[in-house]
């Protein structure tokens, strides 16, 4: 399904560039909750001591699942448009592995603009996400900021790609415990935007990050 998109000011309707286009609204309950089963069946796959015999009836339950599911795809760049209160609309894809709706593997992270003027978004990561015992891997502590650093200039009017990504990680990030992260831009140079981020447990920094994000250019 396509609706009409909105330009995001100095950019183009991304609708003109062939790319499909999908309201938040226009995303049935029923893909909410089957992708919430399908979280809960990825942690299942990976933690399971089931018998052979179980793991065999289990794959061809899910083989015959994908195949119905398979019947009608989108295109894999669809975007989702989202119009925060008061902001430009947004555009991200539909599939984001951070924050995409309908990726069971996105957490997913929602940021929204806090009373500080900075983005903020909680998340809780089970076992899926791990990288020594009980603790988050760094490599996904890196998407997530990306992902919050990404949103911080796109919430701003400014969207763009990661030219370059620093992370610190400063203490181990527990799975199965609340997340807090953070986000904003730190200053503009020409196409250029700077950002910060931090993930915070307890009120602790464990890991934060930096980037500079290039602003899309208007094509010709
Ligand atoms: C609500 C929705 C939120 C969505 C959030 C999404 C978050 C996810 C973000 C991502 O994961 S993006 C995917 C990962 N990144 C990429 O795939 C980007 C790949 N790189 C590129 O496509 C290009 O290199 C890039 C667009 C970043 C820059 O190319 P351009 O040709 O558009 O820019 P140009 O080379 O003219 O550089 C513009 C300015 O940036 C500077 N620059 C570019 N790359 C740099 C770099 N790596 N380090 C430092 N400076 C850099 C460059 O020097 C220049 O500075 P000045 O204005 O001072 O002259």
């Amino acid at each position: 399904m396509t609706v009409e998109a909105e330009p995001v000011a100095g950019l183009p309707d991304p609708t003109e560039y062939g790319f499909s286009v999908v309201r938040e609204s226009e995303i049935p309950r029923e893909h909410h909750d089957l992708v919430a089963r399908v979280r809960e069946l990825v942690d299942a796959v990976a933690h399971t001591q089931a018998e052979p015999a179980e793991l065999a009836a289990a794959e061809a339950t899910v083989a015959e699942l994908t195949e119905l599911l398979s019947r009608r795809r989108r295109d894999t760049g669809t975007l989702l448009l989202h119009r925060p209160p008061g902001g430009p609309p947004e555009y991200g894809t539909v599939t984001n592995l951070v924050a995409g709706p309908t990726n069971a593997v996105a957490p997913p992270l929602v940021m929204a603009p806090g009373a500080d003027g900075e983005l903020r978004g909680e998340v809780t990561l089970n076992g899926v996400y791990q990288g020594p015992p009980g603790i988050v891997h760094g490599g996904w502590l890196a998407a997530l900021l990306d992902q919050a650093l990404g949103a911080a200039a796109s919430a701003a009017g400014m969207p763009g790609l990661t030219a370059n990504l620093s992370v610190d990680y400063r203490r181990p990030t527990p799975l199965h415990a609340p997340l807090t992260v953070t986000s904003r831009v730190t200053g503009t140079e020409r196409r250029k935007v700077f950002v910060a981020a931090e993930i915070r447990h307890d009120g602790e920094v464990t890991a934060e990050g930096t980037a500079l994000m290039v602003r899309l250019a208007v094509p010709d």
